[in-house]
């Protein structure tokens, strides 16, 4: 768990509540933290949700592994410690985010079930909804759309997850979504149906 560094500093409440923000959004803010091996559809998933719901009119963002390691955690690459601090950062990004009133997709392997769990903890009750985009390693390798598992297979990438790094599978996940068995719209719809049937889309 990462140390506060800075000292000498105070927080500042916003003269905007949380409440008042959801209010005017028409729906509370939450993270919708789609988690799996590489080419499991999180990314396509989140972003038909993402789609889904903006649609509906509600205020959604996608926050995706690939984009954030070209910006904010462009500093960081695949060590164990690396990935662990790249969940910690999207994880307090997606808090802000909730704190908005948006509903934020964030669409990351996030291996570690430490690192999951690390970031539910910092999200009020309800606001952290793991979403295991569950799909047979077989499965990633013949999609490889990025060609990836063909060079991790050929050793040309060293720690990639699900060959030669872990990824540790949820436990206790809200919604967990068969990528193997179905299709992307439809995993949608249940991602979506699940935040209607428990009341997120609404004040
Ligand atoms: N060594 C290694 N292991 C796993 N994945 C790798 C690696 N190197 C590059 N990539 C590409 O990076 C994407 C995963 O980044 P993430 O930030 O989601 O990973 S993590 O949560 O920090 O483990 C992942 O994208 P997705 O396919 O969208 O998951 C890969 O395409
Ligand atoms: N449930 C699914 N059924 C069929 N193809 C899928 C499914 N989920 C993802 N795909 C396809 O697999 C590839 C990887 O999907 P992607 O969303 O990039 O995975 P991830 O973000 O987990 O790496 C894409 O070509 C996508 O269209």
């Amino acid at each position: 768990m990462a140390e506060q560094k800075a000292t000498n500093v105070t927080w500042h409440d916003h003269r905007v509540s949380k409440e008042e923000r959801c209010q005017q959004n028409g729906h509370k803010g939450a993270v919708l933290w789609f988690t799996g091996l590489s080419g499991s559809g999180k990314s396509t998933i989140a972003n038909t949700v993402d789609h889904k719901l903006f649609e509906q009119g509600k205020h959604t963002f996608v926050l995706d592994g690939d984009n954030i390691r070209m910006g904010l955690n462009k500093n960081l690459g695949f060590s164990p410690e690396d990935r662990t601090e790249n969940i910690r950062r999207i994880g307090e990004v997606s808090k802000l985010y909730t704190d908005a009133g948006i509903l934020v997709m964030t669409a990351f392997i996030s291996p570690y079930r430490e690192d999951r769990d690390q970031v539910r903890e910092i999200l009020g009750d309800g606001e952290f909804i793991e979403v295991f985009v569950k799909a047979s390693l077989e499965t990633c390798e013949e999609r490889d759309p990025k060609g990836l598992y063909k060079k991790a297979r050929a050793g040309e990438i060293k720690g990639f997850t699900g060959i030669d790094a872990p990824y540790e599978e949820p436990e206790k996940a809200e919604l967990i979504l068969d990528s193997d068995g179905k299709g992307i719209d439809d995993l949608a719809d249940e991602v979506v149906a699940y935040l209607e049937s428990n009341g997120y889309l609404s004040i």
